[in-house]
């Protein structure tokens, strides 16, 4: 087992580099399944472990996939099988992302159910709702979703319950290749919804609104592979950007997209924070004493909930009594207990969570339960005194690129071991008793 051992104090100073976005670039290799023609060159594909899962789903779906660097070739021109099982949907959740494709281009898909998992129960109904009133026949059982249609899915108008992502994207992807136009009322405006939308009509789709709360799809015979460089990380660069507050550092993120950024970043200069716009990233400077605030998470251009337990570390950093509301999830709070052992004065409300600061915090052992507690965590760690070590790290390589070394280039004492080759580190913990 490997484990993170970070100890506090340190300001970070220097650049940090962002990488292609997680949450964009799983709809996008699972999009390129639409293409019956031509290999995808997708760029900038973060080398993630979430990443390797979809390539392993693709692959089992009988597509030629491969990735050399930070670049994915997909040829799906071949028959595609049709299920995709429970030992890849259990690993991701984003598995069920193929669904929408698979029911394009062949009429059926079969999809293990997701679970739940650490931060809800995440049911998929939306998306299943979308295919129905598509035309397909929607079964589930046996721990599976079966969804078939006779001839071509057809156009339709939907509306979400909630501007759910996953169900916004399976909904574009199963009717760019529909029987005539499709509406997707109430849908997500995530920065991710766009990339994916201008990928599909990159392949010969024909797109339009995504990033709005409408969106129109006219649907065609078929699509092509086509090339695509993937938006960078928003998640990764607001993680970043908490490191270099929570520091009273000074860190350029560079690829940090402002658009894409403006609640946090607007919450973060509330929080005293200064942020400047520079030609290629945002320049991140912490201040002294940090302001409490409050935040409430919601879907795009909300505050988002993959920034909620990042942002939670550096209110625990605050002068005076923050909250923050998760709308998004309804159990996303699994890290308070673990920020609890690092003597953070912090608890649960119902759907809110209440600081009050400035905590003291102390370094100590704790578990990573997400991936982004597992990020918050690292966080509170570069702000804690003494040594704090992180476990459970099989979360954190979901959603982050060598994290560890990224924040080391900017000056954090911060090392990742196996857990036999400890030993000098576990000396200097049994020293300083933690
Ligand atoms: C791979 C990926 O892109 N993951 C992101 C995506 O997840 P994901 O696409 O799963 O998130 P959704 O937007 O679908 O879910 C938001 C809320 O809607 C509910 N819901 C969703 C679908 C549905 O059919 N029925 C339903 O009730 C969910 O349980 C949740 O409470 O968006 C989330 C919200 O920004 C982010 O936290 C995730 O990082
Ligand atoms: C919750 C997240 O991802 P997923 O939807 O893949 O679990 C995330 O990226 O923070």
């Amino acid at each position: 087992m490997e484990k993170i051992i970070v100890r506090g104090g340190n300001r970070l100073s220097g650049t940090v580099r962002v990488e292609g976005a997680k949450n964009a670039v799983l709809p996008v290799i699972a999009a390129t399944l639409l293409a019956s023609e031509g290999k995808s060159v997708i760029h900038d594909v973060p080398a993630l472990s979430d990443v390797y899962t979809i390539n392993e789903v693709l692959r089992y779906l009988n597509a030629e996939v491969s990735m050399e660097g930070n670049q994915v070739t997909v040829d799906a021109s071949r028959e595609l099988k049709l299920e995709a099982p429970f030992e890849y949907v259990r690993k991701m959740r984003a598995s069920v992302l193929v669904m929408g494709p698979l029911l394009a281009r062949n009429g059926r898909a079969r999809v293990a159910l997701p679970g739940g998992c650490a931060i809800g129960s995440r049911p998929i109904d939306q998306h299943l709702k979308g295919f129905e009133a598509m035309g397909a026949s929607v079964k589930v059982g046996n721990g599976f979703i079966d969804a078939e249609v006779t001839g071509r899915l057809r156009g339709a108008k939907i509306y979400l319950d909630f501007p759910s992502v996953g169900a916004t994207e399976n909904i574009m992807m199963a009717a760019v290749l529909a029987e005539g136009t499709t509406v997707i009322e109430n849908c997500a405006k995530e920065p991710e919804i766009v990339d994916l939308a201008n990928f599909l009509n990159a392949m010969g789709a024909k797109v339009r609104g995504a990033g709005t709360g409408t969106i129109r799809i006219e649907g065609v015979s078929e699509l092509q592979g086509a090339v695509h460089t993937v938006i960078p990380d928003r998640i990764e660069a607001g993680t970043f950007m908490v490191a270099a507050a929570i520091t009273g550092g000074n860190v350029l993120v560079q690829g940090a997209v402002p658009e894409h950024l403006s609640s946090l970043i607007a919450k973060m200069e509330e929080m005293g924070v200064t942020i400047i716009e520079e030609e290629n990233g945002l320049r991140v400077i912490g201040p002294e004493k940090l302001k409490a605030v409050d935040i409430k998470t919601m879907p795009h251009p909300g505050f988002p909930t993959d920034m909620q337990s990042q942002m939670m570390a550096l209110l625990l950093k605050a002068e005076g009594t923050s909250m923050i509301t998760e709308t998004v999830f309804e159990n996303r709070f699994m890290h308070v207990e673990e920020f609890r052992r690092m003597n953070a004065d912090i608890k649960i409300e119902g759907r809110s969570v209440i600081m009050n600061g400035p905590c003291r915090l102390q370094g100590a052992e704790v578990a990573a339960t997400d991936l982004r507690a597992a990020a918050a965590l690292i966080l509170a760690g570069l702000a804690a005194e003494g040594y704090t070590r992180v476990t459970e790290l099989k979360h954190l390589d979901r959603g982050y690129v060598r994290f560890h070394e990224k924040l080391a280039a900017l000056g954090a004492d911060i090392e990742r071991v196996r857990e036999q080759e400890s030993t000098v580190n576990e000396e200097k913990l049994t020293d300083l008793n933690i």
